[in-house]
């Protein structure tokens, strides 16, 4: 894969690496190579060269560093001998002319290597974070290509400590490991040559002794491996239960689990607690292990010198200058033998971004060549004979699913819960391809456009309403990027939504977020719809459109949905039927086939799946008809209900309004709240069960209730409805001003 940086640099990533992965079929999927639990354990020299590639473009300027930390080394080095000969000629001798020549070279190395160093350090820590920059870029980016099951089986706080902790950790490993790797060989290679140089047979003698670093490195490097990522694995899962906690503060908080959530977080924080005390307590034991070996290499060489001094072969500024090296050299071997450790660490992090980037996204653009782009497709869509079995499902969601919809049609896709319905839904918009058969628009099969041109001809109102945290202005033009602000006000008011905005405090430009109180369910909707309508797609995929909405706030939606609907194909997909006797198909699918396929009226006459589903909503509405308030239609200046109903107007039962059961009809609920429920009911007006009046049964002295004019759904959802409670207070509550708080 190509990437291109904002610099322009371009460099080549390879996302796959055969040596750890398994074989790429599918049942890579079924074998759970998903689930969190389950991270591929890999050595670090794999890791390393999976995340080499993305230092291309940067590998100029990392050996320009390694250059710096050698003339930084050299200068110290030679910093190191000066001090020799100040010792042996100044300062023994106590010579002052001796003094100054070394002293001037000293000061002069001095500040070069200190310029060198300054530059060194700084371009590192370019370097290094051009290069996590990157590595971030890049995992945000493949995730962002995933397919839904992936989020669905990853928990977000765990994918939150991925992207930021996990990312930073192969920045040790690739290119702090590199730049310390090489500073530390550098300056040991440099000082252990200026100790051999003053005397090979001392520096032999002590050198003896280096392997002992190195043992203890290797004693401590599986164990501290294995701490780190568990330290890592706890890390997300804390992020994990705060984010779910804080997503879920409502619940939290109404049903009084606070002590839950605590626990929750407290298993987690406690796996992480030991793993960083473990972690802790063998580093330290590696370091204080370490300075014991140190000191006694530095008594070994105090020993040998003070012997040789006492023979005559040594002087005093050569010892000096012998120990100083040896000071000088430890510390980088010890770096050394630590960056292993350090590299080990990271590569539990590795780890856990390989996990993620070997997951493939289900879909692909299409190889170059493919398809032919004929510009702003009809919109005519054929699902043909199509099969799909989500990964690591066991059973199919689909099967030898076919239809087809005109341009400019309506078919609205209804049935049980678990029918497949919204599966159909990624289809269209390609999330997943078909196991089995095709879906084409205009003929042409999906997997030939180009995945953004695909989605440019096919827009999704999905069930749940996706708001950016931006302005309600980026939020409506993030349907076409770079749309003029009368465009944005156009749709706005084509969706029902311009009022609204303009009465919010700052109109157009106020901020808004997923979790903003600031607007109703509706009015998020409405939002969406504007979206949708500036998105200008031929073909629409409307999943539940009104679901999450109560009565009112769905009406408020059709006409603006309406609209949007117009010209285009429109796929619904639905369990509320009350739009049902507009479309010109209807698809009822039961276990991921279709079992019936019709109108409206044809499929109710037949009394099969659809007739049943459709009596099983209106009796969804019987069930919980002793909850509702009586229902009643206020136009065309009849008189107000409560008058009527005080009048003792004759009782129409449900039954008769409904008409033979065929559709529904629009009532409105005269009662706003408790105060209307109460005041009517003081008048002796108990409101009567709605399944007794749908039975036909007045209630025992309830007064009976007059429907004036029964509005038949279909004709007239949401369009002669009042916008007043019968006493003059609006009814609609979520249109009222902002308060401001
Ligand atoms: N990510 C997934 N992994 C595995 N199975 C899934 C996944 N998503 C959905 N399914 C299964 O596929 C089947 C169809 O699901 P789908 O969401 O399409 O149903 P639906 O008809 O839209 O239901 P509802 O009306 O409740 O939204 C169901 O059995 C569901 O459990």
């Amino acid at each position: 894969m190509r990437v291109k940086e904002s610099d322009g640099t371009e460099y080549e990533y390879e996302v796959t690496d055969p040596q750890y992965e398994g074989d790429d079929d599918e049942d890579d999927d079924e074998d759970g190579e998903y689930e969190d639990e389950y991270t591929p354990t890999i050595p670090a020299r794999v890791a390393f060269r999976r995340f080499w590639p993305l230092t291309k473009g940067l590998r100029g300027w990392l050996v320009i560093v390694w250059v710096c930390t050698v003339i930084a080394a050299l200068a110290e080095t030679e910093a190191i001998l000066l001090f020799s000969e100040l010792t042996d000629h100044a300062l023994q001798k106590g010579s002052l002319s001796a003094f100054w020549s070394p002293a001037s070279k000293w000061l002069a190395i001095a500040i070069v290597g200190a310029i060198v160093a300054y530059a060194g350090n700084s371009l590192a820590a370019w370097v290094t974070e051009r290069f996590v920059m990157r590595l971030r870029e890049h995992v945000f980016d493949h995730v962002q290509q995933l397919p839904p099951h992936f989020f669905q089986r990853h928990r977000q706080g765990d994918l939150l400590s991925r992207l930021t902790s996990d990312v930073e950790a192969i920045e040790t490993m690739v290119v702090s490991g590199l730049v310390g790797a090489a500073s530390a060989l550098f300056s040991a290679i440099f000082y252990a040559a200026a100790a051999f140089w003053l005397r090979w047979d001392l520096a032999a003698a002590t050198f003896v002794l280096a392997p002992l670093f190195w043992l203890a490195a290797r004693r401590f490097s599986g164990s501290i491996k294995d701490v780190s990522r568990a330290g890592r694995v706890a890390d997300g899962a804390i992020t994990s239960v705060v984010e779910e906690s804080l997503g879920n503060i409502v619940l939290t908080q109404a049903y009084d689990r606070r002590d839950a959530e605590r626990r929750r977080l407290h298993e987690e924080a406690n796996a992480w607690f030991r793993a960083s005390v473990r972690s802790t307590r063998l580093n330290e034991a590696y370091e204080q292990l370490v300075q014991v070996i140190e000191t006694i290499c530095v008594l070994a060489v105090i020993g040998i010198g003070a012997w040789e001094i006492s023979t005559g072969r040594m002087t005093l500024g050569q010892l000096l200058a012998f120990s100083a090296f040896l000071g000088y050299l430890y510390p980088p071997v010890r770096g050394l033998a630590q960056l292993g450790l350090t590299v080990t660490a990271a590569t539990a992090g590795a780890e856990r971004l390989i996990e993620i980037l070997d997951v493939r996204p289900s879909v692909a653009d299409p190889r170059r060549g493919a398809g032919t782009d004929t510009g702003r497709p009809d919109g005519a869509i054929e699902v043909r004979d199509v099969g799909f079995r989500y990964p690591g499902a066991d059973r199919t969601a689909l099967e030898g699913l076919s239809f087809t919809v005109s341009p400019g049609e309506l078919v609205i896709i209804t049935g049980p819960s678990g029918a497949g319905k919204s599966t159909v839904s990624k289809m269209l918009l390609r999330f997943y391809d078909p196991d089995s058969g095709e879906v084409l628009l205009d003929g042409v099969p999906l997997g030939d456009f180009p995945l953004a041109r695909l989605r440019e001809y096919i827009t999704l109102l999905p069930q749940e309403t996706l708001v950016l945290h931006d302005t309600v202005r980026a939020n409506i033009a993030c349907g076409r990027p770079g749309a003029s602000d009368q465009a944005i006000e156009d749709a706005a008011r084509a969706a029902d939504a311009h009022d609204f905005i303009v009465r919010l405090p700052e109109g157009y430009d106020t901020k808004v977020d997923p979790n903003s109180a600031r607007l109703s369910g509706g009015q998020l909707q409405r939002l969406a719809i504007a979206r949708a309508i500036l998105r200008d797609a031929p073909v629409l995929v409307l999943d539940e459109p009104t679901t999450g909405l109560d009565a009112m706030a769905a009406r408020r939606v059709v006409k603006p949905l309406r609209r949007l609907m117009t010209g285009r194909t429109t796929i619904m997909i639905t369990h509320d039927l009350n739009l049902a006797p507009d479309a010109d198909r209807i698809l009822v699918v039961d276990r991921g086939r279709i079992v019936e396929t019709g109108r409206h009226d044809e499929l109710l006459a037949r009394g099969g799946a659809y007739s049943r589903l459709h009596r099983s909503q209106n009796n969804a509405m019987m069930d919980t008809g002793e909850l509702r308030l009586p229902l009643f239609v206020e136009q065309g200046g009849a008189a107000p209900v409560a008058a009527t109903m005080a009048a003792g107007a004759p009782q129409a039962s449900y039954a008769a309004a409904q008409g033979g059961g065929d559709g529904g009809y629009a009532y409105q609920q005269p009662y706003g709240n408790m105060y209307d429920y109460n005041m009517y009911a003081a008048a002796g007006l108990w409101p009567q069960p709605m399944y007794e009046a749908h039975m036909g049964a007045a209630p025992t002295g309830a007064a009976p209730m007059e429907v004036q004019t029964a509005v038949p759904m279909e004709a007239d959802y949401g369009a002669n409805m009042p916008t007043t409670l019968p006493d003059g207070r609006p009814l609609f509550r979520d249109e009222e001003p902002w308060p401001g708080i």
